[in-house]
């Protein structure tokens, strides 16, 4: 389920200019998705050619492949306390930063690392801002726990529908073998609030709103790079 409207030129704008945030010896979270891959490659560019010393932390399978692929030293999640810069996608940001993701199936890990880093930044084209938050909100469930939560989901406002494979028979199922449901809730007014119901309902592993985590939000235009800072 992606919903990303911006262009390759946008993202790469908001990608490339975040990337330049990264120092010599940091820990960097690396993002999932289109717009974090640019950063990637960014980084792994500065890697070779300038002797850039970093260890990624990756949030997925895919961006693992990639950053190995690109040749940047990894760290897997589990040998890393603290990121210092975390770079990620969104597949929505609202005008307070808060955002939802997910729609790569990979906001479980994704949340980890973007809450462990010191410095969370938001990679975004102009198509993925709004004042108002209020597209489906991924939920990562256990697969036994899929009714009980979709119920609860329907409780709690929503209308959740079972993620389905494009290139296969049956349900995404994500690097952490569990399922998504993609939940409807309309325009979302209280973020924290809906987040605080989701994280509380047994079998929920994760969901998709990042709510007062991101610190800045980089915006590629087709002319630039708008930056928006918390506060
Ligand atoms: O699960 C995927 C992630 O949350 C992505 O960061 C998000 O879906 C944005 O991806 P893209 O930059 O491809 O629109």
């Amino acid at each position: 389920m992606k919903t990303t409207g911006g262009t390759d030129d946008q993202k790469r704008r908001a990608g490339e200019r975040a990337a330049d945030l990264v120092t010599d010896g940091a820990t960097v979270g690396l993002g999932t998705g289109s717009t974090a891959a640019f950063a990637v490659r960014a980084i792994a560019r500065a890697v070779e050619e300038d002797g850039l010393d970093v260890r990624g932390v990756p949030t997925s399978f895919a961006t693992r492949e990639l950053a190995r692929e690109e040749g940047i030293p990894l760290a897997s999640l589990d040998e890393v306390e603290t990121v210092d810069v975390a770079i990620d996608g969104a597949d929505q940001v609202d005008d307070a930063l808060n955002a939802i993701k997910g729609g790569g199936a990979a906001h479980a890990r994704e949340k980890i690392v973007d809450a462990a880093a010191e410095r969370f930044v938001v990679v975004a084209d102009p198509s993925k801002t709004a004042a108002t938050l209020d597209r489906a909100v991924p939920v990562e469930v256990l697969p036994d726990a899929r009714t009980t939560v979709a119920a609860r989901l329907r409780e709690l406002g929503g209308d959740p529908t079972l993620r389905s494979a494009e290139r296969k028979d049956g349900p995404v199922v994500t690097d952490n073998g569990n399922l998504v449901l993609d939940c409807e809730f309309g325009a979302i007014d209280d973020p924290a609030s809906l987040a605080a119901d989701l994280s509380a309902t047994p079998g929920c592993v994760e969901h998709g709103l990042f709510v007062g985590m991101a610190d800045e939000v980089y915006v590629g235009t087709d002319d630039g790079v708008e930056v928006r800072t918390r506060g």
